[in-house]
């Protein structure tokens, strides 16, 4: 993604890690105010990403990255664009508070870190950019792919966690998020926050309320998946899958450290890639 202004004096390193500051290491060495730039590239990134996904409005926003405790991965393209570079797309990550459903179907109360919303411009997908941002972030965050929660992949989401990963037997869940087998089994290396297990009424829902949700709200009357009293069962709000591999087989969990074997096919992918779609950037 293009912007008319140059991306590589706003972001100087390849991947910025991006918080509530909105800050990416270095002042902008042209015009504007640095943190309105940042803002307006994570706004048009939002917006892409929530019309690449059928949602009714973004989930990602410089508004909404200052007022919580996510943490934002933006890739860039530094040699795009005449040198002033393009954004190519984004990754966003936070911990949520969650009841999920482990393989025996007992409830556990969980703050694992979730994937939020993930998003490459539609020109660069299937380039190895994914993967590059993906596994920088597992690299940052010291976690593995399986120990992560997933909010409401999208299939094209679910069929790059297969490929790259092999995340592909999902653990039955009742709200829209997807863990894989792994999560439960290697819960003493999981970055869980574990939670009291008295909390005040109400503090944690049933259904977990998050930003998705919380766009489908102001459309809606009832959180899904809410029955209303004598009516039918509303649908999902989206036309995606809300859980996958609900296969009782089990298989091997997926080998660990898989996302660093396969960065160097990532990159040489990519580099072969782009020499056929380096024109029409958006
Ligand atoms: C929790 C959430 O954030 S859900 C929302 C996820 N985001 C979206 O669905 C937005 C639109 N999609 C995208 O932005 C991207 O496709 C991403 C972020 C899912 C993946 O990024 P990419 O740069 O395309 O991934 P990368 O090139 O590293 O890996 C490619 C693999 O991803 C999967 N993939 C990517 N695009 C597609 C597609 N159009 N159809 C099917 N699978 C796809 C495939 O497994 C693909 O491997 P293949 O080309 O051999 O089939």
């Amino acid at each position: 993604m293009e912007f008319p202004f140059d991306i590589n004096a706003l972001f100087p390193e390849q991947i910025s890690v991006l918080d509530q500051h909105l800050a990416a290491g270095r002042k902008s060495s042209g015009r504007g105010d640095p943190q309105a730039l940042i803002a307006r590239v994570i706004d048009e990134l939002g917006k892409a990403s929530a019309k690449a996904q059928q949602l009714p409005a973004p989930i990602t926003s410089a508004a909404k990255l200052q007022t919580n405790t996510h943490q934002l991965y933006l890739l860039k393209d530094g040699e795009l664009n005449g040198g002033r570079g393009v954004a190519v797309g984004f990754l966003k990550v936070g911990y949520k508070k969650l009841f999920l459903l482990d393989q025996r179907g007992a409830h556990v109360e969980t703050e694992p870190l979730c994937v939020l919303d993930f998003y490459i411009t539609e020109n660069l997908q299937r380039h190895g950019y994914g993967q590059e941002l993906f596994n920088f972030m597992l690299q940052h965050k010291k976690v593995e792919p399986e120990l992560l929660a997933y909010d409401r992949p999208s299939p094209k989401f679910l069929a790059f966690l297969k490929k790259h990963y092999d995340l592909k037997e999902g653990v039955p869940q009742v709200n829209n998020f997807v863990v894989f087998n792994g999560f439960f089994r290697n819960t003493a290396a999981v970055p869980l926050r574990k939670v009291p297990s008295r909390k005040p009424e109400g503090e944690i829902k049933p259904y977990s309320l998050v930003e998705r949700d919380v766009v489908r709200e102001e459309r809606r009357v009832l959180p899904w998946p809410f029955v209303r009293p004598g009516g039918p069962l509303p649908s999902p709000p989206v036309s995606r899958s809300l859980s996958v591999g609900s296969s009782p087989s089990r298989t091997p969990p997926a080998a660990l450290h898989a996302h660093t074997r396969l960065s160097d096919n990532c990159r040489a992918k990519r580099t072969s890639s782009l020499n056929r779609s380096q024109f029409g950037f958006q």
